[in-house]
């Protein structure tokens, strides 16, 4: 994936098994956003392929749209729409959506009340969006930075939700820069750099058990001078 002159993603290479939580790190810029946009179908690759569940993202994104759930960094709601209101209409567009008043008092999204979404707090923003994204019961998740700014107690809402969707089956592969949230939640952890796949492996293969820290391992494989 090129913008112009600059490769933003390079020959990356990864699969990811069903029913699993996938954990993609990498330092700002290497590539991450990038990779799910063109996952989810956002942008097109120059070069290489892409096939989530089985679906061309870009040709056949009619057919893949109802089966995926996408939780951007940013955005993703109208300025001026309550976050219950945008919930419930997300919600109505698919066929067997999630209770939505379960799933808005889990995220705590009725302290939002007739707040606009424009001045909901950092982490209101985020939980909403979570909610958007699993609302229609999805067979795969992308969740892009899930717990930025997040305070704690949303922070541990948000990995008892995705554990959750991991048990029922469903596929969740997020980007993060908590390396202790990767450690915690993911089955499989891939680092990536400057547009590559440097690292990849369980949290156990990658920190032998314990015996290194992921950060270390994280800053050993990221951000070296380009040779
Ligand atoms: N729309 C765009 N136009 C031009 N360059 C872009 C665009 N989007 C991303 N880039 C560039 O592509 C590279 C990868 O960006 P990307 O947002 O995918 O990284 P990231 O790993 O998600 O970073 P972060 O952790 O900071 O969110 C960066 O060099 C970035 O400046």
């Amino acid at each position: 994936m090129r913008y112009g002159a600059v490769t933003a993603v390079d020959g990356l290479d990864l699969t990811i098994d069903t029913g699993t939580i996938t954990a993609v790190l990498g330092p700002n810029g290497a590539g991450k956003t990038t990779t799910l946009e063109t996952c989810e179908g956002y942008r097109r690759p120059q070069a290489g392929s892409v096939r989530v569940l089985g679906l061309d993202p870009v040709t056949q994104r009619r057919e893949l749209l109802p089966r995926i759930g996408v939780m951007l960094q940013q955005g993703g709601a109208w300025s001026g729409v309550h976050a219950m209101e945008m919930l419930r209409h997300v919600a109505a567009l698919h066929s067997h959506p999630l209770d939505v008043d379960l799933l808005g008092e889990r995220l705590g999204l009725g302290d939002c009340g007739k707040t606009p979404y424009r001045r909901l707090s950092g982490g209101q923003q985020q939980r909403l969006g979570l909610a958007m994204a699993v609302v229609g019961r999805p067979e795969l998740v992308f969740v892009d930075e899930p717990t930025a700014g997040l305070d704690p107690q949303a922070r541990r809402t948000t990995w008892d939700l995705l554990r959750e969707l991991r048990t029922s089956g469903v596929t969740v592969v997020l980007t993060t820069h908590y390396i202790e949230e990767a450690e915690r939640l993911a089955d499989r952890v891939h680092i990536i750099d400057r547009g590559r796949l440097v690292v990849s492996g369980t949290p156990a293969e990658l920190t032998g058990n314990g015996v290194r820290r992921l950060e270390d391992v994280f800053l050993d494989n990221t951000g070296r001078p380009l040779a």
